[in-house]
């Protein structure tokens, strides 16, 4: 494979102080070479006036030179850090373009190029992606943690365990006699042993609540102060409070971080019987909302409130009336006096690490659990049988299954999802 050599601004869009623009491929020092004069040594850094093909000054730039293979994308690779205007930027692409064989990088290209090359597998892939796309600090650290292997090397691990498994199976395949079907006995045993590890795994929270946010939702009914709540816990007037009921017709939903954790906050329609039109269709948004929650803030009657595995039951404008004592626990909380704003943050907080990956535990997301699902019935399976040629069959799957995991194989549909996710120049 000759890769074309690409291009693109890797840095935010200008004006900025720097923009970092990378070339990439073959072509690439050729290219730097032209537009700089001259390179620095590998992984130095130069100042040079680059110029266009007229000999025109375009800037003067700190250009850093790096040889592949050990390099980002595991290519000749090329930097220029300018000085971020618009104008300085769109010159020093359009320079970059006029030379023949380079061209403007699609988006994710770069990392597409540091897979293709085996720099990073699939999994530090999508962990990038994440990285980028990470909000909040939890998330930051979460797919910080994927990015730079953490998950690469675990898989490493058990596929090294599969091999030696699959390596006693073929072995016996050899010797195997009519009766020395137990030529193995321990096989069985292992095959189950990295069957049980994969399934705890599996069983843990997985990465995507905590990727996308957790549905927190206000629900109870009419005038509770559930959109005074929402304004109180976001910290702006985002939705309509007045002294109606049925104020709020359809759900609002607000990203918000909670202690760095992603929330998608949500104010519904007051929860009655009604003959109105929109009223009635509110209501129902209002109850699939409680449905869908991951944990559902509760505003009406303690006694009352919907079952949920996350229930937080609140008696809210607390200042105006005193609720006698129920048999279930509820948080008194008042908007206008601030009394139980902080015990109810505390709690969303509480229920939410319950929901989430333990912080510094390694969480795989849903494609990467179906892969190891796949390893794991396929181990079950030789686990429990006494056919040798059925389970050495098994423990290929099972390989294979990891090699899909890693993007080692079989993967060519889910690469074109992965690096659309990422930005132009990454
Ligand atoms: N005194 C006091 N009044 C409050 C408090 N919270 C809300 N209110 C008032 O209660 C009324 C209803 O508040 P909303 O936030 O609109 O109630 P809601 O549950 O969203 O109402 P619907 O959208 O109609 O279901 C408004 O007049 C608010 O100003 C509070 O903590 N103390
Ligand atoms: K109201
Ligand atoms: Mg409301």
């Amino acid at each position: 494979m000759t890769a074309a050599t690409i291009f693109a601004l890797s840095s935010g869009s200008p004006p900025a102080a720097i923009s970092v623009i990378r070339i990439s491929g073959p072509q690439a020092h050729e290219a730097g070479g032209q537009l700089a004069g001259s390179l620095p040594p590998s992984r130095q850094a130069g100042v040079r006036s680059l110029r266009d093909a007229d000999g025109l000054l375009l800037d003067e730039a700190l250009v850093l030179r790096f040889d592949g293979p050990a390099t980002s994308t595991g290519e000749d690779t090329v930097e220029l850090h300018c000085h971020g205007g618009r104008a300085i930027v769109t010159a020093v692409l359009a320079a970059l373009a006029a030379q023949p064989g380079l061209r403007q990088a699609e988006p994710g290209e770069f990392t597409r190029r540091a897979f293709g090359n085996g720099r990073i597998d699939l999994t530090q892939a999508e962990g990038l992606a994440d990285l980028i796309e990470a909000e909040t600090e939890t998330q930051r650290r979460a797919a910080l943690a994927v990015a730079e292997g953490g998950l690469s090397r675990q898989i490493a691990i058990w596929q090294d365990r599969l091999l030696q498994l699959s390596a006693q199976a073929e072995a016996a395949i050899d010797y195997v006699e009519e009766d020395s079907v137990d030529a193995y006995p321990t096989l069985n045993r292992e095959c189950e042993a990295l069957a049980i590890e994969l399934e705890q795994w599996l069983a843990r929270p997985m990465a995507e609540p905590l990727k996308d946010g957790l549905l927190v939702v206000l629900a109870g009914p009419p005038n509770a102060g559930k959109s005074s709540l929402l304004n109180a816990l976001v910290g702006y007037e985002r939705a309509i409070v007045a002294d109606i009921p049925g104020t709020t017709r359809d759900h609002i939903e607000v990203g918000i971080a909670l202690d760095g954790i992603p929330i998608r906050l949500t104010d519904t329609a007051g929860i009655r019987n009604s003959a109105d039109v929109l009223e009635i269709e509110g209501v129902a948004r209002a109850n699939r909302l409680v449905q869908q929650s991951d944990i559902l803030v509760w505003l009406g009657e303690p006694t009352e409130a919907p079952a949920h595995d996350h229930l937080i039951r609140i008696h809210a404008r607390s200042d105006l009336s005193e609720r006698a004592s129920s048999p279930v626990e509820f948080i008194p909380v008042s908007v206008r006096t601030g009394l139980g704003l902080g015990d109810l943050h505390t709690a969303i907080v509480e229920h939410a690490r319950r929901l989430l990956p333990v912080e510094g535990v390694l969480a795989v997301n849903a494609r990467q659990a179906a892969r190891i699902r796949d390893a794991a019935e396929a181990l079950r399976r030789a686990s429990s049988s006494d056919d040798i040629v059925l389970q050495s069959e098994d423990l290929r799957s099972a390989r294979a299954a990891f090699g899909r995991l890693t993007g080692q194989a079989g993967v060519e549909d889910v690469l074109d999802a992965l690096f659309g996710r990422f930005c132009l120049g990454k």
